[in-house]
C-alpha cells in the first residue's frame, strides 16, 4: 500500500475557500480540518489515499517543492516569490483573488512621480518580487523584509513605501495609504511536486478532479467521466 498523497493547504484567508474546492473535487476532510481550535496539523479525509496538512501560506510551496507534500495549494504571489522549479502549477482554481502592488502615503503620492524614481526603499514580504519589479525598469530597490503589517512601515519611518497584497484596498485606506503601481494580479494555484507527478499515477485524475472542480460551481456528481476522483478510480 503506497504512502497517501499529502495535499498542503494554507491555514490563512484561502482556507474558507479551498474546502468547497476540495469537496467538488471529491475530498472531504475529517471535521478537525476546519476547526479553528484544532492543533492538530495532519487531517485523514474520506479518501484513504488522500490527507491534507494545513501550514503557512509561504511554506505550502517549501513542502511541496521538497516532496514533504506531494500537492498544494498557494498563491501566485508566493510562487512568484520563490520560483520554485521543482513546482508545477497546473490549475489556476480561480480562489484568493488580490493583487501585489507598490503603496505609499496619499500626501506623498500627491507630488510623487514613479517615473522619476532611480532608487526606492520598500517594506514588504515580497523582497524578490519588488527587487525584480523594480529592476525590469532600471530602479533599484533596496527592500526592508517584513512579514505581516507592512501598512506600518511608511507611518513609522521604516521605509516610504510598501509592496503588499491589495484586495478590497480597505487596509491601505485605514492606514492613510495609497496604491500607486499595480505589480501583478494573484489567485491560488494548485501545486505539484514535478518528480512525485512523474512517479505517483494516482496525481494525474487528482488534478484533473481539480481542473472539473474549478470549472463547475456545483458539487460534482459521483460516477465515472466527470465524477470525483476516488483513489480506486485513480490507479
Ligand atoms: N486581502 C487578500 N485578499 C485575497 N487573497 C489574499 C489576501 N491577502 C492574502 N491573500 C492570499 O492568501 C494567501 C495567504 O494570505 P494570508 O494573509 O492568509 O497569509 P498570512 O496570514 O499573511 O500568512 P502567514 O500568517 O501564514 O504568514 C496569500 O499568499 C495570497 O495569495
Ligand atoms: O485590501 P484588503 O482587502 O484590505 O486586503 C489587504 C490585506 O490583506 C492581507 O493581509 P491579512 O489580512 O491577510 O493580514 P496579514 O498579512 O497581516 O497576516 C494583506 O497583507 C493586506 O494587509
Amino acid at each position: 500500500m503506497p504512502q497517501p498523497l499529502i495535499i498542503a493547504i494554507p491555514k490563512g484567508r484561502i482556507l474558507d475557500e479551498a474546502v468547497p474546492l476540495l469537496r467538488r473535487a471529491g475530498i472531504e476532510p475529517e471535521a478537525a480540518f476546519s476547526d479553528e481550535n484544532s492543533r492538530a496539523l495532519r487531517f485523514a479525509t474520506n479518501q484513504p489515499g488522500i490527507d491534507l496538512i494545513r501550514v503557512r501560506a509561504f511554506d505550502v510551496a517549501t513542502f511541496v517543492a521538497h516532496g514533504a507534500a506531494q500537492l498544494g495549494i498557494v498563491g501566485s504571489d508566493v510562487l512568484a516569490e520563490f520560483d520554485y522549479s521543482e513546482l508545477y502549477a497546473p490549475v489556476d482554481l480561480g480562489i484568493g483573488h488580490c493583487r501585489i502592488s507598490v503603496a505609499e502615503p496619499a500626501a506623498l503620492a500627491a507630488h510623487d512621480d514613479p517615473r522619476g524614481w532611480s532608487h526606492v526603499r520598500i517594506a514588504t514580504k515580497y523582497p524578490h518580487v519588488t527587487a525584480a519589479h523594480f529592476e525590469a525598469r532600471g530602479v533599484q530597490a533596496e527592500c526592508v523584509k517584513l512579514n505581516g503589517a507592512m501598512e506600518l512601515a511608511p507611518l513609522l519611518g521604516l521605509a516610504p513605501r510598501i509592496v503588499d497584497l491589495v484586495s478590497s484596498g480597505r487596509t491601505l485606506k485605514e492606514n492613510g495609504l495609497v496604491e500607486v503601481e499595480v505589480i501583478a494580479e494573484v489567485t491560488s494555484r494548485l501545486i505539484v511536486n514535478r518528480a512525485a507527478f512523474k512517479t505517483r499515477a494516482e496525481i494525474v485524475p487528482l488534478v484533473e478532479a481539480f481542473r472539473r472542480a474549478v470549472s463547475s460551481p456545483l458539487p460534482l456528481a459521483g460516477g465515472a467521466g466527470g465524477g470525483p476522483v476516488t483513489m480506486e478510480s485513480a490507479t
